[in-house]
């Protein structure tokens, strides 16, 4: 059987038949338009902490690639002894914005387009960016990601829009990584990367309750998309675009328009952290 994806018979439109979710009320990605947006200043500056040294690997999905971070609570970075000691981060978080405690990453990734006038989930006044990275977060007070993934405060996704311009160096060590995973289930090792550099030099973000955009399309996840975006190369995108979706020994078909578009706002507010 067939799972979901990006294809006219298991793309977006389809994915209501096996994930219901899919018309729920509060579903992601939205359009974005910022004059509709409500400048809250209660909204805290967004703080992230990115430990570097604890990246996993990076592995093709089947949908996208991803980052993968240690988010357990594995014994390998919890001390046994008996011995009171301090708490030594081994995490990445993230904390303010508008989440309240300390919210765990888990992986991070991107959507993209087969061409640059589409590829982002969020749309700004309708228009759509070539690239979307999105650094997915789930809420320590639960035990587990698969916990967290389950409530309405469980995930919180930091969003960042990419737009065609000059090659960004940040990029090069994660597509420099892709020739060893260019199929599906492909992985191999990625250490000591820092997300941080990811980051655009604003983190003006606007935020709203949401969803996963891809099935399970649980509607756990408070998004914050930053304002800023970062740039990427034609060059570089073309790399993202010579992944593909299929497995080894399967028919090839390019990993590209792996984005979900638009859902109904349904009444949600956007609020924005600036003015
Ligand atoms: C395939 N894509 C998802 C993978 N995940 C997942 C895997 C297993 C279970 C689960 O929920 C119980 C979620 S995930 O939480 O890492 C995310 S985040 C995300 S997005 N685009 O909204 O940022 C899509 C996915
Ligand atoms: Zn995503």
């Amino acid at each position: 059987s067939h799972g979901w994806g990006y294809e006219p018979t298991n793309g977006p439109d389809t994915w209501a038949a096996d994930f219901p979710l899919a018309n729920g009320p509060r579903q992601s990605p939205i359009n974005i338009i910022p004059k509709e947006a409500h400048y809250d200043p209660s909204l805290k500056a967004l703080k992230i902490r990115y430990d570097p040294s604890n990246t996993k690997g990076i592995l093709n999905n089947g949908h996208s690639f991803q980052v993968d971070f240690v988010d357990d609570t594995d014994s390998s970075s919890q001390q046994t002894s008996t011995v009171p000691h301090p708490v030594i981060l081994y995490y990445t978080t993230l904390t303010g914005g508008p989440i309240s405690g300390v919210y765990r990453l888990k992986q991070f990734h991107f959507h993209w387009g087969g061409s640059d006038n589409r590829g982002s989930e969020h749309t700004l006044n309708g228009i759509k960016f070539p690239c979307e990275l999105h650094l997915v977060h789930w809420n320590t007070k639960y035990p587990s990601f698969g916990e967290a993934a389950e409530k309405p405060d469980g995930l919180a996704v930091v969003g960042v829009f990419l737009k065609i311009g000059a090659a960004n160096p940040r990029l090069q060590k994660v597509l420099d990584a892709l020739d060893a995973i260019k199929t599906k289930g492909k992985q191999t090792t990625f250490a000591n990367f820092d997300p941080k550099t990811l980051l655009p030099g604003s983190l003006d973000y606007w935020t709203y309750e949401g969803s996963l955009t891809t099935p399970p399309l649980l509607e756990s996840v408070t998004w914050i998309v930053l304002k800023e975006p970062i740039s990427i190369s034609p060059a570089q995108m073309a790399k993202f675009r010579s992944l593909l979706f299929t497995g080894d020994g399967e028919a090839p078909c390019y990993m590209v328009d792996n984005y979900r578009p638009p859902q109904p706002l349904k009444g949600r507010l956007v609020r924005a952290s600036f003015k």
